[in-house]
């Protein structure tokens, strides 16, 4: 899987109101992290951890900077007047999120459609939508609701499907410990209902472009 975020930290300014990234805010998640630290049994004064905790907590301000985020805004943003009036599906997105039960990755991909009535949306908005639901604590089936949620609601397109298809790293590194389940779960509003419909859009996800 690629690694590429579609937002650094650096962009994120450009759309996070508050900052997040405010030196007390990260000082203070910062001291909670040496205390955890010491109790794993580590040395946080050793050169190599010296850093870490203020690392940590840029790094868990970025995994979940999706609360400071408004999606339906950004959709609200880009959205323009066209009478295409077929299924738009953009698929194969990388998705990261941590999973709000052990704050563990998930990762893998989510798949997007919908049918416009009278708007279409800028095709990037739709990715960063998913990220700014999966940018937060979550489990995939809020994830995906909320992904087709917020779409139905700001575009009020004709149908939306949402499926997503994820690694949970509390499942492979700990606990259970599969190292190849991949959990899907899939969300669908208005023509997507129709059995025809949801298989045209099933088949456009699985087909290939080589
Ligand atoms: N439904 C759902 N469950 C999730 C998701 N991410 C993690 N989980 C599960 O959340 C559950 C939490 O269960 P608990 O029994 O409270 O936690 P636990 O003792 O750490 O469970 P194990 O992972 O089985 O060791 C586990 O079954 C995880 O697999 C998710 O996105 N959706
Ligand atoms: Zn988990």
């Amino acid at each position: 899987m690629e690694t590429n975020f579609p937002l650094n930290e650096e962009e994120i300014d450009g759309y996070v109101k508050i900052d997040r990234y405010n030196p007390e805010k990260i000082a203070r998640i910062a001291s909670h992290y040496t205390e955890i630290l010491e109790l794993l049994g580590e040395d946080p004064s050793r050169q190599g951890l010296l850093k870490t905790p203020e690392r940590v907590a840029k790094a868990l301000q970025y995994l979940t900077h999706g609360y400071d985020l408004d999606a339906a805004a950004i959709l609200r943003g880009a959205m323009f007047e066209e009478e295409y009036s077929q299924m738009v599906v953009v698929k194969d997105i990388e998705v990261y999120s941590m999973c709000e039960h052990h704050m563990l990755p998930f990762f893998g991909k989510a798949h997007v459609a919908y049918i416009p009535n009278g708007h279409i949306v800028g095709l990037s908005k739709i990715p960063r939508v998913i990220d700014i639901f999966a940018r937060r604590l979550q489990v995939q089936e809020r994830l995906t609701n909320e992904i087709r949620d917020c779409i139905q609601n700001t575009l009020n397109p004709v149908g939306v499907a949402v499926v997503i298809e994820c690694k949970h790293l509390c499942m492979c590194m700990r606990g259970v410990q599969k190292q190849n389940s991949v959990t899907t779960t899939s969300a669908f509003t208005g023509e997507f209902a129709h059995e025809r419909t949801r298989n045209e859009f099933l088949r456009l996800i699985t087909a290939s472009l080589d």
